[in-house]
């Protein structure tokens, strides 16, 4: 059986019984019921999903995936190619965003090249899972081969079984290629039948008329390959992306192997798509960590039934909105675990 295969074998539905159970405990709390808000929500899922009335939050780690796109050549983005490989190096060294702000939730960073278009040494921190070398322009061929795709999933996967392994708590997803909001795009586009200009947006921050281009391009390439949106494997061969197959692939493995998964922006969810189009249960297992500036992200997160839990005009990507999510979860778990109960506190309800 193939890794893929037996990772969908392995996941099933959180229990709603244990989440009830877990709100039942945030109601004896000393507060007015429902007064955390959402707060309350997160932590009944999070508990659930890791069948535990206590649960760990950490050790977290973020991880970074990083490929390049074939569609760059035709003009998508408002930055060079080169930017992918140069940022990787970035990550490595600890000075980006993702770097910073996961510094600040005690997230750890690792950086995976699934499809970059250079040949990186080993170094501390990156994941030599290079599956090939960027994808294909897909207005002119498949961006991916089905196999390319499948092996993409399967490096997202085999990284969630080893954090089970090494007694990760809590993962994120981040991504990094220049390009990669053009394939998120098609995705939605392709998965919703929505029109193009509706889930397409500026990226880096193209102009009008780059705008209206990627558009087309878009258009052109699913009309093209009339990708199927029944199977998922097909959307993700024809118009999608290394990296957002292995965050399709993490996102999934971390169902698989209950544990919460925190899946950032645009692109991000791009690939938690693939993931729950493959099952039905791996939304159980998702926190959607942002509401991102991108146009389509919205119709990507009502698809998986997922609401933001921050919404700040990100538009960076990398797993920047989620290492900041992930303090949020951290503070909603501790409310279960450390706020005193009505009955301990001598509170009268
Ligand atoms: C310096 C720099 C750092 C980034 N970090 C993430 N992105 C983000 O922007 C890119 C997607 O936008 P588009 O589709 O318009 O190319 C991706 O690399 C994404 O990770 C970056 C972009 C740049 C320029
Ligand atoms: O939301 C994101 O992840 C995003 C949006 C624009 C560019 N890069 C990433």
């Amino acid at each position: 059986m193939t890794l893929l295969q037996s990772a969908l074998d392995r996941i099933t539905p959180v229990s709603s019984d244990l989440i009830a159970q877990t709100q039942a405990r945030l109601d004896n709390k000393t507060k007015p019921l429902g007064a955390l808000g959402r707060l309350e929500e997160i932590a009944a899922r999070y508990a659930a999903i890791a069948g535990n009335f206590a649960p760990e939050t950490g050790p977290k780690v973020i991880y970074t995936f990083a490929g390049d796109h074939g569609i760059v050549e035709e003009g998508v983005s408002a930055c060079p190619k080169e930017v992918t490989t140069q940022m990787v190096f970035n990550f490595l060294r600890g000075g980006a965003g993702v770097n910073v702000l996961a510094r600040h939730a005690g997230a750890e960073v690792r950086v995976v090249d699934i499809g970059v278009d250079h040949e990186f040494e080993p170094a501390p921190g990156l994941h030599l899972c290079k599956v090939a070398r960027g994808t294909r322009n897909f207005t002119k061929e498949s961006a991916m081969t089905r196999e390319e795709a499948i092996a993409a999933l399967e490096v997202g996967i085999a990284l969630a079984d080893r954090a089970k392994a090494e007694g990760i708590a809590m993962l994120g997803t981040g991504d990094m290629g220049i390009g990669n909001t053009t394939p998120s795009s098609a995705i939605i586009a392709a998965l919703t039948g929505c029109p193009v200009a509706e889930v397409t947006h500026r990226g880096t921050g193209i102009d009008d008329a780059a705008l209206q281009k990627k558009i087309g391009l878009i258009e052109a390439g699913l009309a093209l390959h009339r990708p199927d949106p029944a199977d998922p494997v097909d959307l993700l061969a024809k118009v999608g992306g290394l990296e957002i197959g292995g965050i399709a692939g993490l996102v999934l493995g971390a169902a698989a192997n209950r544990i919460p998964v925190v899946v950032d922006g645009f692109i991000s969810t791009a690939g938690a798509l693939i993931a729950c189009e493959l099952h039905p249960n791996v939304k159980d297992y998702v926190f959607a960590a942002h509401a991102s500036v991108e146009i389509g992200h919205r119709r990507m997160l009502q698809r998986i039934d997922a609401e933001p839990i921050l919404d700040l005009q990100l538009r960076l990507g990398e797993g920047t909105g989620a290492a900041l999510a992930m303090g949020i979860i951290e503070a909603a778990v501790k409310i279960l675990k450390e706020m005193a109960t009505f009955a301990e506190a001598g509170v009268t309800p």
